[in-house]
Protein backbone atom coordinates (compact mmCIF):
# COMPACT_ATOMS: atom_id res chain seq x y z
CA UNK A 1 0.00 0.00 0.00
CA UNK A 2 1.05 3.62 -0.80
CA UNK A 3 2.76 5.13 2.06
CA UNK A 4 1.74 8.58 0.77
CA UNK A 5 -0.74 9.69 -1.68
CA UNK A 6 0.05 13.58 -1.75
CA UNK A 7 4.26 15.00 -1.57
CA UNK A 8 4.81 18.32 -0.92
CA UNK A 9 7.89 19.98 -1.74
CA UNK A 10 8.95 22.85 0.68
CA UNK A 11 10.89 25.59 -0.74
CA UNK A 12 13.06 28.42 0.63
CA UNK A 13 12.43 29.58 4.17
CA UNK A 14 9.70 26.21 4.33
CA UNK A 15 11.58 23.13 5.61
CA UNK A 16 9.11 21.63 7.80
CA UNK A 17 4.79 21.63 7.76
CA UNK A 18 3.61 22.39 11.23
CA UNK A 19 0.36 20.82 10.52
CA UNK A 20 1.28 17.11 10.11
CA UNK A 21 0.13 14.96 12.29
CA UNK A 22 1.21 11.20 13.66
CA UNK A 23 4.93 12.07 11.45
CA UNK A 24 7.06 9.65 11.22
CA UNK A 25 10.87 10.22 9.24
CA UNK A 26 12.37 7.93 6.73
CA UNK A 27 14.61 8.12 4.67
CA UNK A 28 13.96 6.65 1.34
CA UNK A 29 16.56 4.95 -1.11
CA UNK A 30 16.62 5.86 -5.19
CA UNK A 31 18.93 4.37 -7.94
CA UNK A 32 19.46 8.00 -8.76
CA UNK A 33 20.93 8.85 -5.61
CA UNK A 34 19.63 10.41 -2.32
CA UNK A 35 17.20 12.85 -2.01
CA UNK A 36 17.60 16.84 -0.39
CA UNK A 37 16.45 15.29 2.66
CA UNK A 38 14.84 12.40 4.79
CA UNK A 39 11.26 12.37 4.31
CA UNK A 40 8.44 13.74 7.09
CA UNK A 41 5.35 11.14 6.31
CA UNK A 42 2.23 12.29 7.99
CA UNK A 43 -1.59 13.40 8.29
CA UNK A 44 -3.40 16.21 6.65
CA UNK A 45 -6.98 16.41 6.38
CA UNK A 46 -7.09 13.00 6.71
CA UNK A 47 -4.43 12.53 3.79
CA UNK A 48 -1.43 10.86 3.84
CA UNK A 49 1.02 13.31 3.06
CA UNK A 50 4.81 13.46 2.34
CA UNK A 51 6.64 16.60 3.46
CA UNK A 52 10.36 16.69 1.48
CA UNK A 53 12.65 19.86 2.23
CA UNK A 54 13.75 20.69 -1.25
CA UNK A 55 17.54 22.41 0.00
CA UNK A 56 17.77 20.23 2.65
CA UNK A 57 16.88 21.54 6.29
CA UNK A 58 19.27 24.36 7.01
CA UNK A 59 19.11 25.22 3.06
CA UNK A 60 22.33 23.26 2.34
CA UNK A 61 22.03 22.72 -1.69
CA UNK A 62 21.81 25.08 -4.23
CA UNK A 63 19.41 25.08 -7.49
CA UNK A 64 21.85 23.35 -9.66
CA UNK A 65 23.07 21.08 -6.90
CA UNK A 66 19.55 19.23 -6.55
CA UNK A 67 19.20 16.47 -7.27
CA UNK A 68 15.95 16.61 -8.90
CA UNK A 69 16.05 12.94 -9.93
CA UNK A 70 16.46 11.13 -6.78
CA UNK A 71 13.44 13.77 -4.72
CA UNK A 72 10.56 12.93 -7.47
CA UNK A 73 11.57 9.60 -8.03
CA UNK A 74 11.25 8.97 -3.78
CA UNK A 75 7.97 10.56 -4.21
CA UNK A 76 7.01 7.97 -6.92
CA UNK A 77 8.39 5.28 -4.46
CA UNK A 78 6.23 6.72 -1.37
CA UNK A 79 3.14 6.28 -4.15
CA UNK A 80 2.19 9.61 -4.82
CA UNK A 81 0.12 10.73 -7.60
CA UNK A 82 0.13 14.55 -6.70
CA UNK A 83 2.85 16.60 -5.52
CA UNK A 84 2.26 20.21 -4.69
CA UNK A 85 5.87 22.15 -4.56
CA UNK A 86 5.52 25.63 -2.90
CA UNK A 87 8.13 28.42 -4.12
CA UNK A 88 9.36 31.87 -3.06
CA UNK A 89 9.47 33.55 -6.47
CA UNK A 90 10.66 37.14 -7.90
CA UNK A 91 7.47 39.02 -9.39
CA UNK A 92 7.96 40.04 -13.11
CA UNK A 93 5.19 42.15 -13.02
CA UNK A 94 3.62 45.30 -11.05
CA UNK A 95 0.55 43.11 -10.53
CA UNK A 96 2.46 40.38 -8.69
CA UNK A 97 3.01 42.40 -5.07
CA UNK A 98 5.22 40.27 -2.99
CA UNK A 99 3.17 37.99 -0.69
CA UNK A 100 1.12 37.24 -3.32
CA UNK A 101 0.56 34.15 -5.22
CA UNK A 102 0.47 32.98 -8.41
CA UNK A 103 -0.13 29.06 -9.73
CA UNK A 104 2.16 29.10 -12.91
CA UNK A 105 0.61 27.13 -15.45
CA UNK A 106 3.79 27.81 -17.83
CA UNK A 107 7.87 27.57 -17.74
CA UNK A 108 10.40 28.95 -19.53
CA UNK A 109 13.72 27.25 -19.38
CA UNK A 110 16.49 29.12 -18.64
CA UNK A 111 18.76 26.11 -17.03
CA UNK A 112 21.73 25.03 -18.60
CA UNK A 113 23.63 22.29 -15.87
CA UNK A 114 20.55 19.94 -14.96
CA UNK A 115 19.69 16.49 -15.11
CA UNK A 116 15.76 16.37 -15.46
CA UNK A 117 15.31 13.67 -17.53
CA UNK A 118 14.95 9.73 -15.81
CA UNK A 119 15.68 8.33 -19.40
CA UNK A 120 19.10 8.01 -20.87
CA UNK A 121 21.74 5.08 -20.32
CA UNK A 122 20.10 3.13 -23.16
CA UNK A 123 16.44 3.99 -23.40
CA UNK A 124 14.73 7.19 -24.64
CA UNK A 125 11.62 8.54 -23.90
CA UNK A 126 9.53 12.19 -25.14
CA UNK A 127 6.83 13.07 -22.73
CA UNK A 128 3.72 15.67 -23.53
CA UNK A 129 4.64 18.96 -21.80
CA UNK A 130 2.72 21.58 -23.55
CA UNK A 131 0.27 21.69 -20.79
CA UNK A 132 3.57 21.34 -17.43
CA UNK A 133 0.77 21.46 -14.52
CA UNK A 134 -1.70 19.46 -13.76
CA UNK A 135 -4.94 21.26 -13.66
CA UNK A 136 -6.55 19.85 -11.24
CA UNK A 137 -3.38 20.33 -8.53
CA UNK A 138 -3.51 23.90 -9.83
CA UNK A 139 -7.36 24.16 -9.11
CA UNK A 140 -6.78 22.98 -5.33
CA UNK A 141 -4.26 25.43 -4.72
CA UNK A 142 -6.94 27.66 -6.29
CA UNK A 143 -9.17 26.83 -3.86
CA UNK A 144 -6.85 26.55 -1.29
CA UNK A 145 -6.20 30.77 -1.25
CA UNK A 146 -9.30 31.38 -1.52
CA UNK A 147 -10.20 29.52 1.52
CA UNK A 148 -7.12 31.29 3.10
CA UNK A 149 -8.63 34.57 2.13
CA UNK A 150 -5.13 35.52 -0.02
CA UNK A 151 -4.71 36.43 -3.41
CA UNK A 152 -3.42 33.30 -5.27
CA UNK A 153 -3.79 33.88 -9.43
CA UNK A 154 -4.14 31.00 -11.44
CA UNK A 155 -2.10 31.08 -14.78
CA UNK A 156 1.36 32.62 -15.72
CA UNK A 157 4.96 31.77 -16.60
CA UNK A 158 7.76 30.81 -14.22
CA UNK A 159 11.18 31.69 -15.61
CA UNK A 160 13.08 28.93 -14.66
CA UNK A 161 16.65 30.42 -13.85
CA UNK A 162 20.07 28.83 -13.20
CA UNK A 163 21.61 30.95 -10.77
CA UNK A 164 22.49 30.87 -7.92
CA UNK A 165 23.08 34.13 -8.32
CA UNK A 166 19.98 36.60 -8.99
CA UNK A 167 19.04 37.98 -12.64
CA UNK A 168 21.01 40.95 -14.31
CA UNK A 169 18.50 43.85 -14.77
CA UNK A 170 19.19 43.62 -18.35
CA UNK A 171 17.85 39.55 -18.43
CA UNK A 172 15.05 40.48 -16.20
CA UNK A 173 13.78 42.82 -18.18
CA UNK A 174 14.31 40.43 -21.09
CA UNK A 175 11.97 38.08 -19.51
CA UNK A 176 9.59 40.96 -18.80
CA UNK A 177 9.47 41.76 -22.67
CA UNK A 178 8.27 37.53 -22.92
CA UNK A 179 5.28 38.14 -20.73
CA UNK A 180 6.49 36.11 -18.23
CA UNK A 181 5.12 36.52 -14.56
CA UNK A 182 7.47 35.17 -12.54
CA UNK A 183 11.29 34.17 -11.41
CA UNK A 184 12.74 31.17 -9.39
CA UNK A 185 14.69 28.61 -9.66
CA UNK A 186 13.58 25.27 -9.09
CA UNK A 187 10.49 24.30 -10.27
CA UNK A 188 10.83 23.17 -14.02
CA UNK A 189 13.20 20.29 -13.22
CA UNK A 190 10.51 18.87 -11.02
CA UNK A 191 7.30 19.29 -13.22
CA UNK A 192 9.46 17.79 -15.81
CA UNK A 193 10.65 14.57 -14.15
CA UNK A 194 6.99 14.25 -12.52
CA UNK A 195 5.35 14.03 -15.92
CA UNK A 196 7.98 11.32 -16.82
CA UNK A 197 6.64 9.73 -13.51
CA UNK A 198 3.05 10.28 -13.90
CA UNK A 199 2.59 12.61 -10.92
CA UNK A 200 0.47 15.03 -11.18
CA UNK A 201 2.37 18.82 -10.15
CA UNK A 202 1.30 22.25 -9.52
CA UNK A 203 3.51 25.55 -7.86
CA UNK A 204 2.26 27.74 -5.20
CA UNK A 205 5.04 30.42 -6.36
CA UNK A 206 5.09 33.10 -3.18
CA UNK A 207 5.74 36.44 -4.84
CA UNK A 208 9.13 37.76 -2.21
CA UNK A 209 10.49 40.78 -4.11
CA UNK A 210 10.66 42.43 -7.30
CA UNK A 211 13.62 40.82 -8.82
CA UNK A 212 15.26 44.36 -9.78
CA UNK A 213 13.37 46.33 -12.93
CA UNK A 214 11.03 48.16 -10.76
CA UNK A 215 12.37 51.08 -10.29
CA UNK A 216 11.82 52.64 -6.80
CA UNK A 217 11.67 49.44 -5.33
CA UNK A 218 14.86 47.63 -4.03
CA UNK A 219 16.57 44.80 -5.49
CA UNK A 220 15.88 41.38 -5.02
CA UNK A 221 18.20 40.20 -2.01
CA UNK A 222 17.89 36.84 -0.25
CA UNK A 223 16.66 39.03 3.02
CA UNK A 224 14.52 40.43 1.68
CA UNK A 225 13.43 37.00 0.27
CA UNK A 226 13.14 35.18 3.61
CA UNK A 227 12.00 38.28 6.11
CA UNK A 228 8.72 38.00 3.44
CA UNK A 229 8.82 34.21 3.35
CA UNK A 230 8.56 34.48 7.22
CA UNK A 231 5.56 36.74 7.31
CA UNK A 232 3.76 34.76 4.80
CA UNK A 233 4.52 31.44 6.26
CA UNK A 234 1.21 30.88 7.64
CA UNK A 235 -1.32 31.94 4.84
CA UNK A 236 1.49 29.20 2.76
CA UNK A 237 0.24 26.38 5.20
CA UNK A 238 -3.05 27.34 5.30
CA UNK A 239 -3.24 27.43 1.39
CA UNK A 240 -1.76 24.58 1.13
CA UNK A 241 -3.90 22.61 3.73
CA UNK A 242 -6.82 23.74 1.73
CA UNK A 243 -5.51 22.29 -1.44
CA UNK A 244 -4.95 18.97 0.41
CA UNK A 245 -8.58 18.77 1.17
CA UNK A 246 -9.37 19.83 -2.39
CA UNK A 247 -7.25 17.13 -4.26
CA UNK A 248 -9.09 13.88 -5.52
CA UNK A 249 -7.76 10.63 -4.25
CA UNK A 250 -5.81 10.31 -6.69
CA UNK A 251 -4.85 11.74 -10.15
CA UNK A 252 -6.42 8.92 -12.38
CA UNK A 253 -9.26 11.20 -13.93
CA UNK A 254 -6.23 13.10 -15.49
CA UNK A 255 -4.01 12.54 -18.91
CA UNK A 256 -0.92 13.10 -16.87
CA UNK A 257 -1.18 9.36 -14.73
CA UNK A 258 -0.72 7.52 -18.53
CA UNK A 259 2.40 10.25 -19.87
CA UNK A 260 4.69 7.36 -20.67
CA UNK A 261 1.69 5.43 -22.67
CA UNK A 262 3.48 6.39 -25.80
CA UNK A 263 6.41 7.75 -24.75
CA UNK A 264 9.17 5.50 -25.19
CA UNK A 265 10.85 4.97 -28.63
CA UNK A 266 13.23 2.42 -27.81
CA UNK A 267 13.01 -1.19 -29.04
CA UNK A 268 12.10 -3.11 -25.81
CA UNK A 269 14.91 -5.62 -26.62
CA UNK A 270 17.33 -3.24 -26.69
CA UNK A 271 16.98 -1.76 -23.32
CA UNK A 272 19.65 -2.48 -21.01
CA UNK A 273 18.62 -4.83 -18.30
CA UNK A 274 20.31 -2.56 -15.74
CA UNK A 275 18.41 0.56 -17.10
CA UNK A 276 14.96 -1.37 -17.40
CA UNK A 277 15.29 -2.26 -13.87
CA UNK A 278 15.94 1.62 -12.83
CA UNK A 279 13.24 2.63 -14.49
CA UNK A 280 10.99 -0.71 -13.31
CA UNK A 281 8.89 1.66 -11.05
CA UNK A 282 7.83 3.52 -14.24
CA UNK A 283 7.48 0.86 -16.68
CA UNK A 284 6.16 -2.40 -14.98
CA UNK A 285 2.56 -1.11 -15.41
CA UNK A 286 3.23 -1.09 -19.18
CA UNK A 287 4.74 -4.54 -19.84
CA UNK A 288 2.18 -6.94 -18.30
C1 LIG B 1 16.39 32.46 -1.25
S1 LIG B 1 16.27 33.31 -2.77
C2 LIG B 1 16.58 32.19 -4.12
C3 LIG B 1 16.03 30.81 -3.93
O1 LIG B 1 14.64 30.93 -3.55
C4 LIG B 1 13.87 30.10 -4.40
O2 LIG B 1 13.90 28.81 -3.82
P1 LIG B 1 12.68 27.76 -3.90
O3 LIG B 1 12.23 27.71 -5.32
O4 LIG B 1 13.25 26.47 -3.44
O5 LIG B 1 11.62 28.31 -2.96
C5 LIG B 1 14.65 30.17 -5.72
O6 LIG B 1 14.26 29.15 -6.61
C6 LIG B 1 16.07 30.05 -5.25
O7 LIG B 1 16.45 28.71 -5.03
N1 LIG C 1 14.05 37.42 -7.91
C1 LIG C 1 14.25 36.10 -7.83
N2 LIG C 1 14.93 35.45 -8.80
C2 LIG C 1 15.11 34.10 -8.71
N3 LIG C 1 14.65 33.34 -7.70
C3 LIG C 1 13.98 33.95 -6.73
N4 LIG C 1 13.39 33.47 -5.63
C4 LIG C 1 12.84 34.50 -4.97
N5 LIG C 1 13.03 35.67 -5.63
C5 LIG C 1 13.75 35.35 -6.75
Amino acid sequence: MAQAEIGIIGGSGLYNMPGLTDTSEIKVETPFGDPSETIVLGTLEGRKVAFLARHGRGHRILPTELNFRANIYAMKKLGVSFILSISAVGSLKAEHKPTDFVIPDQFIDRTFARNATFFGDGIVGHVAFGDPVCAVAAKAFEQGCKEAGVVGKLGGTYVNMEGPQFSTRAESNLYRSWGADVIGMTNLQEAKLAREAEISYATLAMVTDYDCWYEGHDDVTVEQVIKVVHENSSNAQRVLTGAVKALPKDNSGTPIASALQWAIMTDKSMIPATTREKLAIFLDKYDK
